[in-house]
């Protein structure tokens, strides 16, 4: 007993969250519940300290909101991977994996992919950063089903749930405005948004994030960044992920905030949000 205990807590969190899919064709709740993995973890202490760990955060939000933009912030800040599922999911689409044109159709039609599939992809994405040395992790689009969240909150202790939200009205033109640089990759907004305050509602307005002039003519769009496809994907989001949302809640780790605006009026608010400090904040400020 004592060597498979001491087993168990060395076994990386990798490792746990891919076995928990061993068993590929879990399609229900009660095939969940009964699954092995299930019955394992009532027995033996799966999870790691967290004594012995980094953070491990989840950023929740409508697709456009700025999940992306603020988990790689605070991944720089801390020093923790930031892992975005879309991002793992984009890289094997583009890849020539026996996954590619599945994904793509899946993705350029504003659906999910499958737990499956996600899992295996966010468990190997885990399993080359521990294999760098990398710990703790600030997710980005993961868990986007209450199964994701259930089998991800079997697996490990999540610490926060950020849950970034902006008025609705913003969130098309944020995601028809997104561009990235085709060639190192960056991220850039050419939406401004200016929503008059009416009716008790505060107005917001968020600049836009324009590219350096070495990457304005290297722009691309992602090709599910449509009119049509960002509506499906809302939709998507409200049906599927937002009883994630309330998955959270009940358990006391959701965190709702809500963006006062772009990046400057924003990101101290977040740190504060977060009981964090950007000393690059306070030396500008003391300057
Ligand atoms: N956790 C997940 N579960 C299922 N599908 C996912 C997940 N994460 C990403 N995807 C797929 O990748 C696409 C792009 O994801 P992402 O870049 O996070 O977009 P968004 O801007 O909608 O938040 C999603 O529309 C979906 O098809």
């Amino acid at each position: 007993m004592a060597v498979s205990l001491r087993a168990t807590r060395t076994m990386s969190f990798s490792s746990l969250l891919s076995r928990t899919f061993s068993s590929a064709s879990l399609n229900s709740q009660a095939d969940l519940k009964s699954a092995p993995f299930f019955a394992q973890r009532k027995s033996l202490p799966l999870r790691p300290d967290p004594r012995d760990r980094n953070v491990q955060w989840v950023f929740l939000g409508c697709p456009g909101v700025g999940k992306g933009t603020y988990a790689s912030r605070l991944s720089n800040l801390l020093g923790v991977p930031h892992i975005a599922t879309g991002d793992l999911v984009r890289e094997e689409l583009n890849s020539s994996g026996p996954l590619a044109s599945l994904l793509k159709e899946i993705v350029n039609q504003g659906q999910l992919v499958s737990d499956e599939i996600i899992i295996n992809l966010l468990s190997k994405r885990l399993e080359a950063g521990e294999a760098k040395g990398e710990s703790g992790f600030i997710l980005d689009g993961f868990p986007r089903t209450v199964r994701q969240a259930e089998i991800l909150e079997g697996v490990t202790d999540i610490d926060v749930v950020v849950n970034l939200k902006i008025q609705e009205e913003a969130l098309l033109a944020k995601c028809l405005g997104r561009r990235i640089c085709s060639e190192c990759g960056g991220n850039y907004n050419v939406a401004s948004i200016d929503i008059k305050g009416e009716n008790g509602k505060p107005g917001m307005y968020m600049a836009p994030l324009l590219p350096p002039p070495h990457c304005a003519s290297k722009l691309i769009q992602r090709s599910d960044d449509t009119e049509e496809v960002v509506k499906e994907r809302l939709r998507v989001y409200d049906e599927m992920s937002r009883p994630v949302e309330e998955f959270y809640h009940k358990r006391g780790k959701l965190l709702e905030f809500n963006l006062p605006g772009g990046i400057p009026e924003s990101w101290p608010k977040l740190l504060e949000a977060l009981n964090l400090e950007d000393h690059e904040i306070k030396q500008s400020a003391a300057a």
